[in-house]
């Protein structure tokens, strides 16, 4: 439990993720993750030296979820607990009909977070990705979107004014579950229609065979996104003319296109 929380503790310290004053909203989805979030900001609580306070918020999607156990989660913990009851399975798999729900339900469910988050008064939100949902998000951008990008530690999201904080992000997906496990905390079952048959789910098969493969993996990440080097990254294309005359170097550009123009 020591090392989870120093863990937490390190994200917390090096992103500047939580100031004295701070009103803190956890969102709670029932899940190990964001349980493990909430008890271990709660029990950091004691041991830091800034104040903050933590108000939990379940986005209920409508659909039969045992909130009474999050409820007494909150309550034991002397933490808020706000359940907010939103349209949004009703929205997604009857209204729309989407072909691919996940992405317009977890639009819906943090436009909800964060509306409720702001007429509660709280300043900050903090969500339970870890550092495999850094990498999975990772791999999905680029294999869906060709793009290299990831979710940050931290985020200000200027429409609602709340910043956004990912304390778990150094800890991985299996290293939650052994400290919800050791901790003896209880975990809601999602009984999301989709659950297991996402992308996200597929990306995750694949970190997992790539992890089976170099277990160095995640920390390697880790590291690679800590100390990103963009030097080593393609710079971005200046212009698509040829140019005429002097290059600045001294050398004549005659119309010659560089190789990969
Ligand atoms: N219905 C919800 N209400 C409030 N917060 C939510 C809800 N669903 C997800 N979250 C927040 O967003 C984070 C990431 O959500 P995601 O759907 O990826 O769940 P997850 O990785 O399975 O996490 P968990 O184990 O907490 O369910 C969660 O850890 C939680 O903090």
């Amino acid at each position: 439990m020591k090392w989870f929380k120093g863990k937490v503790k390190k994200a917390m310290t090096n992103y500047n993720m939580v100031s004295d004053g701070d009103r803190v909203a956890v969102g709670l989805s029932g899940g190990k993750d964001s349980m493990a979030l909430l008890h271990a900001l709660h029990l950091i609580r004691r041991e830091v030296p800034v104040n903050y306070h933590l108000h939990a918020i379940f986005v209920n999607p409508g659909w039969p979820m045992d909130v009474d156990t999050m409820a007494g989660f909150c309550e034991q913990r002397g933490i808020p607990f706000t359940n907010k009851i939103t349209d949004i399975g009703e929205i997604v798999f009857n209204d729309r009909r989407e072909k691919n729900p996940c992405a317009l339900c977890a639009n819906l469910r943090r436009g909800a977070i964060n509306n409720t988050a702001r007429d509660l008064g709280l300043n900050k939100l903090a969500l339970g990705h870890h550092l495999d949902d850094a990498i999975e998000t990772f791999f999905m951008s680029l294999i869906f979107t060709g793009q290299f990008r990831t979710f940050a530690p931290v985020t200000f999201m200027d429409r609602s004014g709340i910043t956004l904080i990912r304390p778990l992000i150094y800890v991985t997906g299996k290293t939650v579950e052994t400290f919800v496990e050791r901790q003896g905390l209880p975990v809601v079952k999602s009984l999301c229609p989709v659950n297991g048959k996402t992308k996200r789910e597929e990306m995750k098969g694949l970190v997992d065979s790539l992890n089976e493969r170099y277990p160095e993996l995640k920390t390697r990440f880790l590291t690679a996104l800590q100390t990103l080097d963009s030097q080593n990254l393609w710079p971005p294309m200046v212009d698509r003319q040829w140019r005429h005359g002097s290059t600045g170097t001294g050398e004549e550009v005659t119309g010659v296109p560089y190789i990969g123009e």
